[in-house]
């Protein structure tokens, strides 16, 4: 397929779920248990966004010429991998589709995509889509399957040129290890975080309240970036806590197909146990129970909007990655201590900086080693804007132009030139 032939299809693609937006929308909803608002103005209109994007990529990749010493030619091409595998996860079904197979398929590589067990649903829809707008058959293989069968056939295949992986840091490593022990095929992750939001003493606290909160009560607080640790400035500690503690207690947890309400279930018996477990630890290691601490009703796997005040850095609430609605805030005095202690962490993914001042702004945001710094806001995730992690938080970017290094070979071609008007 031509690059030109390629755009069009990504393009058609964008339009086909435009016009299915309801069918897309409700069965992200059923199959995850996010709201059907979230889902529906914001993971619908960011897929067909980040095909669009790739779409626009798609005709404009191409090589360098370089001048050589001597009289030669040499030319560099920029290559499809060949068979790109792709592991997602369950907390963004559409929108993890979207960053893999959007680069994958502009760089002109086809996909063998393996979906989270426990979210299968919305990605075959789509892919069916994909296929109506033009894609031919076997381009793009969508495959449901257990992670340590048909995931690790995926990581382990000789045919296999290229992995690209989203899930725990665990996950991982066991990832990277069968790509190394197979044919070492290069590997990009994109893995967890416990990522800082950091409030300043000059900071607007009723907006930092809200900020904050949503950083990591989005998506029932299954988001890999969620800013799950929240470093308070003291002189405007007390305030601050008590804002947060009335804005969780106001969150509406419920059916997530009903207008209105803010929050959902968990994705599954699993998590739901391990976030109530993570809140047990909370109150046996002492921090401060101001919100929620337990499951919401007694059907489902609904747990109330928790808030944990006085929390200490060796609590293991404010170490490890809980992936639920729980927040954890912790007191701070001044811009030295809070980089030193946000950044005394395995994880990199992201950081939440909320001030007044230009210069702690920009201070604050090279001194911490994180993938991403949202000033005065969080998860905004342009198609365009880099997303990735330091450290333990993953290897290599994706989203934007860096993307397409992931599905790209660099190939240089030489040939000698006979009588070079310029020697
Ligand atoms: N960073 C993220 O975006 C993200 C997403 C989901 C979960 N998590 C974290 O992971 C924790 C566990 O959730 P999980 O068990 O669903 O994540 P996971 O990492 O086990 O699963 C992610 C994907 O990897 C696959 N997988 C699992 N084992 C595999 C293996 N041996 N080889 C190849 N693929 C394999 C799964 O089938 C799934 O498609 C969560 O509590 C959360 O902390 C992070």
């Amino acid at each position: 397929m031509t690059a030109y032939e390629r755009c069009r299809v990504l393009l058609r693609f964008a339009d086909l779920i435009e016009q299915h937006a309801d069918e897309v929308a409700a069965l992200e909803t059923w199959d995850n248990g996010k709201t059907l608002t979230q889902s529906a103005g914001a993971e619908v209109p960011m897929l067909a966004r980040c095909m669009r994007y790739y779409a626009g990529w798609a005709d404009k990749i191409h090589g360098l010429v370089v001048p050589a010493d001597g009289a030669h030619h040499a030319q560099v091409l920029h290559e499809p991998v060949g068979v790109a595998g792709q592991i997602i996860p369950w907390n963004f079904p559409l929108l993890m589709f979207a960053w893999k197979v959007g680069p994958a398929l502009a760089c002109g590589n086809t996909v063998v995509l393996k979906t989270a067990e426990q979210t299968p649903l919305s990605a075959l829809y789509v892919a069916s889509l994909l296929h109506e707008a033009g894609l031919p058959d076997g381009v793009l293989n969508v495959v449901s399957g257990f992670g340590p069968t048909a995931g690790a056939a995926l990581c382990s295949h000789m045919g296999v040129d290229k992995l690209a992986f989203t899930g725990s840091t665990g996950t991982g490593q066991i990832v990277l290890e069968l790509a190394a022990r197979s044919n070492l095929k290069p590997v990009t992750l994109e893995l967890g975080g416990k990522s800082p939001f950091i409030v300043m003493d000059d900071a607007d606290v009723d907006q930092a309240v809200e900020l904050a909160h949503h950083a990591v009560f989005f998506n029932q607080g299954q988001c890999c970036c969620a800013g799950s640790r929240t470093f308070v400035h003291e002189r405007v500690y007390d305030e601050f806590v008590e804002k947060s503690k009335a804005r969780a207690m106001k969150r509406v947890v419920g059916d997530p197909f009903r207008n209105g309400v803010e929050q959902g279930p968990q994705i599954d018996e699993e998590q739901f146990k391990k976030i109530l477990r993570y809140v047990q630890s909370g109150v046996d290691s002492g921090a401060t129970l101001l919100a929620g601490g337990d499951r919401a009703g007694n059907r489902g796997f609904y747990i109330q909007p928790t808030v944990f005040a006085d929390a200490k850095d060796d609590m293991k609430i404010a170490r490890e990655e809980i992936f639920g609605p729980v927040q954890t805030i912790l007191k701070f005095s001044g811009v030295e201590e809070v980089i030193r202690r946000a950044n005394a962490s395995h994880y990199g993914l992201a950081a939440g900086v909320f001030t007044r001042s230009l210069g702690a702004a920009n201070t604050l945001s090279r001194a911490l080693r994180v993938g991403t710094v949202w000033v005065n806001c969080y998860d905004v995730f342009d198609a365009g804007i880099p997303f990735g992690g330091y450290k333990m938080s993953g290897v290599g970017r994706e989203k934007g132009v860096y993307a397409l290094r992931n599905y790209l070979q660099t190939k240089a071609v030489v040939t000698p030139i006979r009588g070079a008007a310029w020697l």
